[in-house]
């Protein structure tokens, strides 16, 4: 579990006259569900790639219980999101030529001498919540949806404290995306895991405890 401080985060891009993101406090208790939405445009991948450390913290602070991300050097950030959080970005990042039973176990190959027991049916067993019939599929004959289908059981393989999908339910017609949303949600209730939410979906965004509204990178 982790609880999220953020104080004076500010991101600027070139070219652009107001910044990005300017958000001078915001808190999140441990185990929190939180939606962020917003019109297109208005920083929610921006807010979620400083949040996971995905970018560097230039201006301000990130802490997760208690790290600021805006300390760490790029080595030690991706080991820290490595060893925090679980991922579901808009573009999956599947390996072509890998089977999405070996796209949801990759991470944890690159990251390990070798695969915990049990590893590889637990990540079966995920494929199956998500609605995937065959684990052996290759990842490039996968549709869109089926492809945020593996990169969902990728993201909860590690059983992450920090877990942040940008629109995870986009691809998905609502059935799809209420299986999806299911198993976010059960996930975080067993791991106590802090689940972040970037979504236009007001049905997924209902099923969240609290809402950020981001308008022009500002929280309203
Ligand atoms: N690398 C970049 N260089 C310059 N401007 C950028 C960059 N990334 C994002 N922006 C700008 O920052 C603002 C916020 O973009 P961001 O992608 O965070 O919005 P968003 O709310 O996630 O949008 P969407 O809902 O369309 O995905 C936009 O004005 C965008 O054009």
């Amino acid at each position: 579990m982790a609880a999220l401080e953020v104080r004076d985060l500010e991101v600027r891009f070139a070219g652009l006259g107001q910044p990005a993101l300017a958000i001078p406090e915001l808190e999140l208790e441990a185990g929190a569900r939180v939606a962020v939405t917003g019109p297109s445009g208005c920083g929610k991948t921006t807010l979620l790639n400083m949040l996971t450390g995905l970018e560097c913290v230039r201006h301000g602070h990130v802490a997760w219980a208690g790290t600021d991300l805006a300390s760490l050097g790029e080595g030690p950030r991706d080991r820290w999101r490595a060893a925090h959080v679980g991922l579901v970005m808009q573009d999956f990042h599947l390996f072509p030529g890998l089977s999405a039973l070996d796209n949801v176990l990759l991470p944890q190959r690159l990251s390990r001498w070798r695969l915990p027991a049990g590893l590889a049916d637990e990540a079966r067993r995920l494929l199956d919540r998500v609605g995937l019939p065959d684990p052996r599929q290759k990842a490039e004959t996968l549709s869109r949806g089926q492809m945020q289908r593996v990169a969902v059981a990728r993201a909860l393989l590690a059983r992450p404290d920090i877990l942040v999908a940008d629109e995870p339910t986009a691809s998905l017609d609502a059935e799809a995306g209420a299986a999806v949303a299911d198993l976010l949600l059960a996930l975080a209730d067993e791991t106590g895991a802090t689940l972040i939410v970037a979504t236009h979906d007001p049905r997924l965004a209902g099923r969240l405890t609290r809402t950020l509204r981001l308008d022009a990178g500002r929280l309203i």
